[in-house]
């Protein structure tokens, strides 16, 4: 999807645009689509909070059709952490106009919950931030 991040203090900024494959209404991009960026891309968050996490559950606003061909910026934060529910929200705008705001709860989680399919997380995962 040619998704773009970078970090931005406690922040994590991005662009997208969304082509002919992310296709839902004629012209207009999936919503499944969009969730996939909202959620995916906590993940990042994620690394710079230093929490191995997951979605419990992810909820999405759509504000206003997302135009394919079209430069967004997404933006995603902690809102608040209780114990290990991480509610955190990701923002998807065009020209400072809303398109589609996500509200999610994350749950921290062992690193070992990601070993389950076989494969590791990130390697070195407990030198990257504080444990849960
Ligand atoms: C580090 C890189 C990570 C990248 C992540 C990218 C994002 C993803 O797509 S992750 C993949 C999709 N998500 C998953 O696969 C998660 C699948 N689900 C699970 O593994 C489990 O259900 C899991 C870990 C979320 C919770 O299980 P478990 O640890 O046993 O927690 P559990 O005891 O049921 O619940 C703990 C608390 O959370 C609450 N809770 C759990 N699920 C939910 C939910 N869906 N909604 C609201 N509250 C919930 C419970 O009510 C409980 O609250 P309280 O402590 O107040 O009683």
């Amino acid at each position: 999807m040619g998704l773009r991040l970078h970090v931005d203090g406690d922040c994590v900024r991005g662009n997208v645009t969304f082509d002919d494959r992310h296709e839902g209404a004629p012209g207009i991009v999936h919503g499944g689509a969009i969730a996939t960026v909202l959620d995916d891309t906590l993940g990042l968050l994620l690394v710079v909070l230093g929490t191995p996490a997951v979605t419990a559950n992810l909820s999405v606003d759509y504000r206003a059709p997302a135009l394919l061909q079209t430069e967004m910026i997404v933006e995603r934060w902690l809102e608040q952490r209780v114990d290990r529910k991480l509610h955190l929200r990701a923002d998807l705008s065009i020209d400072g106009q809303p398109v589609a705001q996500a509200r999610a709860l994350f749950l921290a989680v062992e690193v070992a919950h990601f070993e389950k399919g076989g494969r590791t997380l990130l390697p070195n995962w407990a030198d990257w931030g504080p444990s849960l």
